[in-house]
């Protein structure tokens, strides 16, 4: 797939702004805060619906204005589509696809797809399991959009679940515990159901992500390493059989009754799930050095790319923010070569001295400042259009 155009409204930053893209990668050169990240988290929010800087589309429009809009010509195999993502500052956001604005927004999922990659990916061995979970969510929302239903339906029933426990315990101090059994075993029986699909899903898409992960982590750390990555679900998994984890579930959930009780949450399922990552036996949070953690985001974020693309048939596009200064000379290459000219890729930098010239000459380059894009040398004037 390609972005062959993106437009910006009202978007972050940007006021108005058109850009063509006019080659297999595009380097975005610009000093601090002019928009280079913003205009990656444009390219993120069409490919996954969601920003993993903003949680409120009120962040995302630009300040003093009340909508803003990201508009995209995506070139597939099968045609070129049209994408639109209208955000208002209060109120729903709406997607719209070839002119029809869908009634269900996990329907705008799968046009555009992109693997994000940035400095921040390198807490993905360092950070907490949530930071690990995001990323699995993510990936899946891309394999297969209906996750994004399943997950945001967990998340609800979750919500509902804990509130009714917190109400339940809310005069703990006062009076002896009085559970409403039968309105909290219909929220067990919703929380046991939907977090099973999830709990599944994220197995597979583990179990098929780690032999290509595996591969590329040989094959960068010149195979003197072995990467495992195991997935430690909250419910344990014996058979990948619905029925048998729902039953897992529920009795986790009794076992758990009493600590839930005080603790006033909810203590089981895969809002408490974790990865666990290790290079040769040896859990790489706690032991991994910098670029050995560098070395293992670096193929997770190649597995990535190839599992995209081996499931939708096409190739997704890379975004790469910033993180090539992150990268020793060696690992940026071998970055470099995996991509090669196949997968699309934005990548934004403050300098372009890293770069092999071999790079530059088949790049497009475009300089930001102040949410403003202009083309880096007269050659390239005619792929920008400014419109507003
Ligand atoms: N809603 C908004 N309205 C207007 N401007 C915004 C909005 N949100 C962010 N900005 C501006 O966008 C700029 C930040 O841009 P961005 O995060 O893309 O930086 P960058 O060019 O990637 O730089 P860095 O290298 O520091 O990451 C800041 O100047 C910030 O004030």
């Amino acid at each position: 797939m390609f972005l062959e155009h993106l437009q910006l409204q009202q978007f972050r930053n940007y006021q108005a702004q058109g850009i063509y893209f006019q080659a297999p990668k595009t380097i975005l050169l610009g000093d601090n805060a002019q928009g280079k990240t913003n205009l990656l988290e444009a390219v993120e929010l069409l490919a996954t619906l969601k920003s993993h800087r903003a949680s409120r589309d009120r962040d995302l429009v630009q300040d003093g204005q009340t909508v803003g809009q990201i508009q995209a010509v995506v070139q597939r195999q099968l045609g070129a589509a049209q994408l639109t993502l209208r955000l208002q500052k209060s109120g729903r956001r709406t997607a719209i696809i070839n002119g029809e604005t869908l009634r269900r927004q996990q329907d705008f999922l799968g046009t555009l797809n992109a693997v994000q990659f940035s400095s921040l990916d390198l807490d993905l061995v360092r950070g907490g399991p949530g930071e690990r979970r995001t990323w699995v969510d993510t990936l899946l929302t891309q394999l297969e959009p209906v996750y994004a239903y399943i997950l945001q339906q967990y998340n609800q029933a979750l919500r509902q679940r804990n509130a009714l426990i917190r109400q339940q315990t809310a005069d703990l101090d006062e009076s002896p515990p009085q559970p409403d059994i039968t309105q909290l075993a219909l929220w067990d029986a919703q929380l046991a159901a939907l977090g099973t699909r999830v709990i599944r899903r994220r197995g597979r898409v583990i179990e098929r992500l780690v032999p290509i992960a595996q591969a590329w982590h040989r094959e960068i750390s010149g195979h003197t390493e072995q990467l495992d990555i195991c997935y430690q679900p909250n419910v344990a998994v014996e058979q990948d059989e619905p029925t048998v984890i729902q039953q897992h579930f529920l009795e986790k959930i009794q076992k758990r009754a009493i600590a839930e009780y005080y603790q006033r949450t909810t203590l089981v399922g895969p809002h408490r799930d974790d990865i666990a990552f290790s290079i040769n036996q040896t859990p790489a949070r706690q032991y991994g050095s910098q670029g050995q953690q560098r070395t293992l985001v670096l193929a997770l974020k190649l597995a990535e790319l190839k599992l995209i693309e081996e499931v939708v048939s096409e190739p997704p596009l890379l975004l790469l923010d910033d993180v090539l200064a992150e990268l020793d000379l060696k690992r940026q290459n071998q970055l470099l070569d995996a991509i090669q000219d196949r997968f699309q890729t934005l990548i934004t930098t403050t300098h372009l001295g890293s770069f092999d010239a071999k790079w530059l000459a088949s790049s497009q380059i475009l300089t930001v400042q102040s949410g403003k894009i202009s083309a880096n040398d007269r050659n390239q004037a005619d792929i920008l259009k400014h419109s507003g």
